[in-house]
């Protein structure tokens, strides 16, 4: 395994909330392993590592996802030229692990809230989230907001409209994603670091490459295609062009990660 040195100083961290069961391990288990597992995740025993390596725009970063005590996944990116490193939190959304949560987010610098698009009650709790969020998080820290389980339309009860609405009412960025098809999975994450890279100077915030496994059919390419400059033009960058032959042409040479598990 390749030694990639990085900037503990120039560590972004993002993290995942939400209610219980909206799919936050979900997400980033399938962003991770480009795999849904179906049933609740319990308690992690032990530690585990996956390593694995993608291409943004030449750069090669190391993915690294560390599984530590129940429920919380520790993402971190690493560049090997852009000299600082991303990790992504998944937090439990359980109540009684909330003084852990707010703990985290003190120092993240963006946050992915989560609700469940088959559940009422996780879309109107996503005010007190926003609320508490502003309590205790950075001024500056970016928000989207992702209404998960798109894949169940027939269970749907929060309409796209709702879930924009709120979005723009609070000034944040919003996606539809599914942790069980991947829709959007992974431009979610590599937007996300983007975003969080465009305050380094090249190569993170100049054209991108995707590679990744869990993005499937030729229309959700171009969703995504249709997504990326949505978020872009969000958060004020400039627009950035991803070829959808490119991506495809990328989508099939996946295969070079490198999985571990102590
Ligand atoms: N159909 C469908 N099921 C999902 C999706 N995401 C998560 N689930 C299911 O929803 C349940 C909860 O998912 P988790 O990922 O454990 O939710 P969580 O937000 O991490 O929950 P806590 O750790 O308790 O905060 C599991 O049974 C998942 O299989 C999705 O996109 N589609």
């Amino acid at each position: 395994m390749d030694q990639i040195a990085y900037n503990q100083d120039l560590t972004h961290k993002t993290i995942l909330v939400g209610d219980s069961g909206v799919g936050k391990t979900s997400l980033l288990v399938q962003f991770d392993q480009g795999k849904f597992i179906p049933g609740s995740f319990s308690a992690t025993v032990g530690i585990g590592f996956t390593n694995k390596v993608l291409t943004v725009d030449e750069l090669k970063v190391k993915l690294q996802v560390r599984e530590t005590h129940t429920n919380t996944h520790t993402l971190t990116l690493k560049g090997s030229r852009a000299g600082c490193s991303f990790q992504i939190w998944d937090t439990a959304g359980q109540e009684r692990f909330r003084s852990v949560t707010h703990a985290y987010y003190r120092d993240a610098q963006a946050l992915l809230l989560l609700y469940d698009i088959t559940s009422r009650s996780s879309f109107d709790n996503t005010r007190a989230w926003l609320t508490e969020i502003h309590e205790y998080a950075q001024d500056n820290i970016v928000i989207m907001l992702l209404g998960n389980k798109s894949d169940m339309s027939n269970k749907r009860v929060i309409r796209r409209e709702e879930g924009e609405k709120l979005a723009r009412e609070y000034g944040v960025i919003f996606l539809e994603t599914s942790a069980k098809t991947g829709s959007l999975c992974v431009v979610l994450f590599i937007s996300l670091l983007m975003v969080l890279g465009s305050s380094f100077s090249s190569p993170w915030s100049r054209r991108m490459n995707l590679q990744e496994a869990a993005v499937g059919s030729a229309e959700l390419m171009n969703q995504t295609q249709k997504q990326v400059q949505l978020l872009y033009q969000c958060c004020g960058l400039k627009l950035i062009q991803i070829s959808v032959k490119n991506l495809q042409k990328q989508l099939s040479q996946i295969g070079n990660a490198d999985q571990r598990v102590l």
